[in-house]
């Protein structure tokens, strides 16, 4: 590993410098610098393959870099001291591995005494995951989503300051992943970093602080939600609703304010603005009064600003 150190600022959970993964030609992860702040939220999304899970497994301590450091919970990862932090750590991975024949419980207890932390807060845990109920069944008997919610108790044994959770809503449905953001959100609040990935990105949207963007090894782009928006430029779709004799007057007057032609459509216009001229196109509206019928605004989503830094 090389030799490059990453700075240890106070209230820093996790700390990337020059990260790399080759599995042989493979550039798996190719160069990541990285700084999580305690306490934050953080998103990490990619297309299959883009190294999130490669990048996850060297945090960890699972994965050696071919080059580059990591430090997780203020201890350098892979060095002297880091067994003891791993104790600090949690982990549910993409594909939990779970042993069929032993109930709820038992599959905590088993976590717990890898883990080193308390057998007694098993079922607390269970609980926390809506599965109390269900510790005294075989897990084989657990449906996807049951599995799902257990892997995700045996990751927070033992209360750990950093969560990493690799596609944790997987098979969750819809209650359940309230639910689970619920419990991030009061984990956060506690001062735990937390670090996940997942496809669905509507779903990551409105809950994670920041997030990175991974293309082929490399973070593309890294920020809030909003400070994504800023930085790929994408155009606001703004739907007015006219009757048919209003829309000819509204589209000269969007057209002028924005420099954008609207288009035709069934209710009315159309126009994708750019986000500066927002305030402009509700100007430009103004003259129409009542005419108006309805105006709906769509910022671009997550999803829109993944294909466009991705593609
Ligand atoms: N042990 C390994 N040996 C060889 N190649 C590997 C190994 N592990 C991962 N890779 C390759 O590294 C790349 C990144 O894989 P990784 O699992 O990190 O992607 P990911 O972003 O988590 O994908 P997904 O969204 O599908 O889970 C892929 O091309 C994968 O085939």
């Amino acid at each position: 590993m090389a030799s490059i150190s990453p700075a240890s600022k106070p209230g820093t959970a996790i700390s990337l410098r020059g990260v790399r993964k080759h599995f042989g030609a493979l550039h798996a992860v190719d160069g990541v610098d990285l700084d999580i702040p305690q306490g934050e939220i953080f998103g990490l999304i990619g297309h299959n393959g883009a190294g999130k899970s490669t990048l996850f497994k060297m945090m960890l301590g699972l994965l050696t870099p071919t080059s580059g450091s990591i430090l997780v919970a203020g201890t350098p990862v892979g060095g002297r001291n880091f067994r003891a932090a791993r104790r600090q750590l949690g982990y549910l991975p993409e594909n939990v591995v779970l042993y069929d024949n032993l109930d709820g419980l038992e599959t905590l207890h088993f976590f717990a005494r890898l883990k080193g932390s308390p057998l007694a807060e098993c079922s607390a845990m269970l609980d926390k995951v809506g599965l109390a109920h269900a510790g005294k069944r075989p897990v084989r008997e657990y449906s996807k989503g049951m599995r799902q919610r257990l892997g995700f108790a045996q990751a927070l044994l033992g209360r750990p300051r950093v969560l990493f959770l690799d596609e944790p809503t997987n098979g969750l449905d819809p209650q359940a992943i309230r639910d689970f953001y619920t419990t991030l959100r009061d984990l956060q609040q506690q001062g735990v970093t937390i670090i996940i990935t997942s496809h669905i990105l509507a779903e990551l949207q409105e809950r994670v602080d920041r997030l990175a963007i991974l293309v082929s090894g490399k973070v593309e782009a890294l920020g809030s939600v909003h400070e994504l928006r800023e930085h790929t430029g994408l155009p606001l779709v703004v739907e007015i609703d006219l009757a048919p004799e209003d829309c000819h007057e509204a589209l000269h007057a969007l057209h002028v304010a924005t420099g954008v032609k609207p288009s035709q459509t069934a209710s009315g216009l159309q126009l994708q603005c750019p986000r500066e001229r927002k305030m402009a196109v509700f100007a430009a509206l103004a003259p129409l009064g009542t005419r108006v019928q309805d105006l709906r605004l769509h910022e671009p989503s997550l999803e829109d600003m993944f294909f466009g830094i991705s593609a």
